[in-house]
């Protein structure tokens, strides 16, 4: 049974993970008043349409005033131009928090803006889609799925345990970590799947006499995985490379060696380190599906990644 936690949340960004957000919030009932605020004219407009505050500000400055708890859902570059915006206005033991892709870059970004007065814990839900705007979020997103918060040293204990429970309330489950080693695994798990989806469909696309006709028509396949992530969101995407520069490299230059060996072992036939190497990635998607984190376990419901186990 979930019970009021904040009497004012500010929203600032109200796209796929801020919409999502304010969904639970209104049908959890964790606050009285949610204040969206949106840089776009037409977002907030929709935002409005679709419900999903008490009330509506083009300005994030007014968002903030009196706000509990302030959730800044924008892609990561603009982290620090909004922390700017808000510092001056922030009511006095605050809650700020992101949700931002990236953790070392965001910090670096909005600490330096954030007055003494108010808790500032970064955090990140590894969960989302390929979509964005207001639309497409929706409630329940975050069941089931992890939230990583990478509080700065010093964090106060309360505000800390507060924002956790909020993410469970959501359904999350949550874990703490500093930055630097968040934007490494999600270098890995997340960043590194994209960059590659980006590639392979956009190397298909340059083979022009195939992606006429035959990428489509036969992209019932392990393709068109890919191209569920390729249809990502530009801006934030664009904003996760130039914000995760480092560790994205560092991962980059482990997987293309890696290709390179695998590479090596088709062009000599060694089928025995192939076949070794796909048993053991075999091993790990089987071992991701016991350990229940499986998005396409029914509780999940969201897309059809992979059908085929
Ligand atoms: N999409 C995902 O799967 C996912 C998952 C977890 C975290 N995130 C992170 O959440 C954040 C928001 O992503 P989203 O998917 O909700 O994006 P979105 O495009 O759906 O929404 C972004 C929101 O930010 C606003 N915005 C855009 N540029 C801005 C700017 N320069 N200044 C101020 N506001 C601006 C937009 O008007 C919109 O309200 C990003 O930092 C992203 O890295 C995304
Ligand atoms: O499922 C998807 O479409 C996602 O891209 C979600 C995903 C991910 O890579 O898992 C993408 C970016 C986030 O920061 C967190 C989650």
């Amino acid at each position: 049974m979930n019970s009021v936690q904040f009497e004012r949340v500010a929203l600032i960004g109200i796209g796929l993970i801020g919409g999502s957000i304010a969904r639970d919030i209104a049908a959890l009932g964790l606050a009285r008043e949610i204040v969206v605020s949106s840089r776009s004219a037409e977002t907030l407009k929709r935002a409005e349409e679709l419900g999903l505050g008490t009330s509506y500000v083009a300005s994030a400055a007014e968002a903030v005033k009196d706000a509990d708890l302030v959730i800044v859902s924008v892609p990561v570059g603009a982290s620090g131009a909004v922390a700017e915006q808000i510092a001056g206005y922030l009511k006095p033991g605050a809650i700020v928090t992101d949700v931002g892709s990236t953790k070392a870059s965001v910090i670096a970004q909005m600490l330096p803006h954030m007055p003494a007065h108010v808790h500032f814990i970064p955090g990140h839900p590894i969960a989302g889609t390929e979509k964005s705007g207001p639309d497409a979020g929706f409630a329940g997103l975050f069941r089931g799925r992890w939230c990583i918060l990478t509080p700065p040293p010093g964090t106060d204990a309360e505000a800390l345990s507060r924002l956790k429970h909020f993410w469970e309330s959501l359904g999350s489950r949550v874990d703490e970590m500093d930055a630097q080693h968040h934007d490494k695994v999600l270098a890995i798990v997340s960043h590194l799947p994209h960059i590659i989806a980006y590639n392979i469909v956009g190397t298909a696309d340059d083979l022009e006499t195939v992606t006429e006709s035959e990428v489509i028509k036969y992209s019932a396949s392990g393709f068109r995985d890919f191209t569920r992530l390729a249809a990502s969101d530009p801006t934030m995407w664009r904003d996760v490379c130039l914000h995760n520069k480092d560790a994205i490299l560092e991962m980059l230059a482990r997987f293309s060696e890696d290709l390179a060996y695998l590479q090596r072992a088709i062009r000599w036939g060694e089928g025995d380190k192939l076949f070794d190497l796909f048993t053991r990635t075999r091993a790990i998607r089987r071992s991701i599906v016991e350990a229940g984190q499986d998005v396409d376990a029914p509780d999940f419901g969201r897309h059809a990644l992979d059908k085929k186990d």
